[in-house]
């Protein structure tokens, strides 16, 4: 969606109808479960043996539910939690649980994510912007893409000062084949705005988020 136009440049209802913008399903469930079954196949299995029998279905209900947030509207998502609000004190949802699939070997990411604005007239209800995350993480990904898209619809819908989102994680891609390297993160950042632009805001962000909460 932002290929064409800056996503500062785009009205909310652009916002929501590009992040909305729904894929079709060009082929169909049978189809889906013949493939996976080609595949156990091609592993030298049996999928008629009794553990694999219903395995390309549960494979494919299993990558559905992983990439269904394709199908998600943004507007049902929000159920209309945007309020108007006079403050422009910055508002950070850290630690924010992060399942993805990497679009190279539909493998898992695993994470999380951290993501700040700061208001500009409006405020956003603090579950969504978990679900604006679990929303694009539900999808083939790559991480810088995912921190990028975020980041675009926090900046769309509020319009704020500025947005930073930094997402951490683990590609298993990267652990348990290829490379195998456990134990390494990818750290990709999205900062818009006044966080793009002044480095003391950018600094208080960091600092928030490398500070252990004393509650855990
Ligand atoms: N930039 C970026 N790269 C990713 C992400 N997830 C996986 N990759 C990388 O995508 C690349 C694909 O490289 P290829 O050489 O085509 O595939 P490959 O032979 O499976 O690569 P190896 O993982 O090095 O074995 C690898 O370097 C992966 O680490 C991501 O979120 N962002
Ligand atoms: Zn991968």
């Amino acid at each position: 969606m932002t290929a064409q136009i800056p996503a500062h440049n785009l009205s909310v209802d652009q916002t929501i109808a590009a992040i909305s913008a729904q894929p079709q399903p060009r082929v169909s469930q049978a189809e889906m479960e013949q493939a996976v079954r080609t595949l156990l196949l091609g592993l030298g299995e049996d999928p008629d043996r009794e553990g694999l029998r219903d395995t390309p279905k549960r494979v494919v209900k299993a990558l559905q539910f992983l990439t269904s947030g394709y199908h998600q509207s943004l507007d049902e998502l929000l159920n209309g939690a945007v309020f108007h609000e006079d403050t422009d004190e910055m508002v950070l949802v850290r630690d924010i649980d992060l399942f993805s699939s990497c679009e190279h070997h539909i493998l898992p990411i695993l994470g999380r994510a951290h993501i700040a604005y700061i208001p500009n007239g409006k405020v956003i209800g603090l579950s969504k912007i978990a679900r604006i995350c679990e929303m694009y993480a539900r999808r083939l990904q790559v991480q810088e893409r995912l921190t990028q898209q975020i980041a675009n619809a926090l900046q769309g819908l509020l319009k704020p000062q500025g947005v930073a989102v930094v997402v951490e994680s683990t590609h298993i891609c990267m652990v348990m084949r290829g490379v195998q390297k456990p134990g390494s993160w990818t750290v990709t950042s999205s900062m818009q705005g006044i966080f793009a632009e002044d480095a003391k805001a950018r600094q208080e962000f960091m600092s928030l988020i490398r500070h252990n909460p004393s509650f855990h």
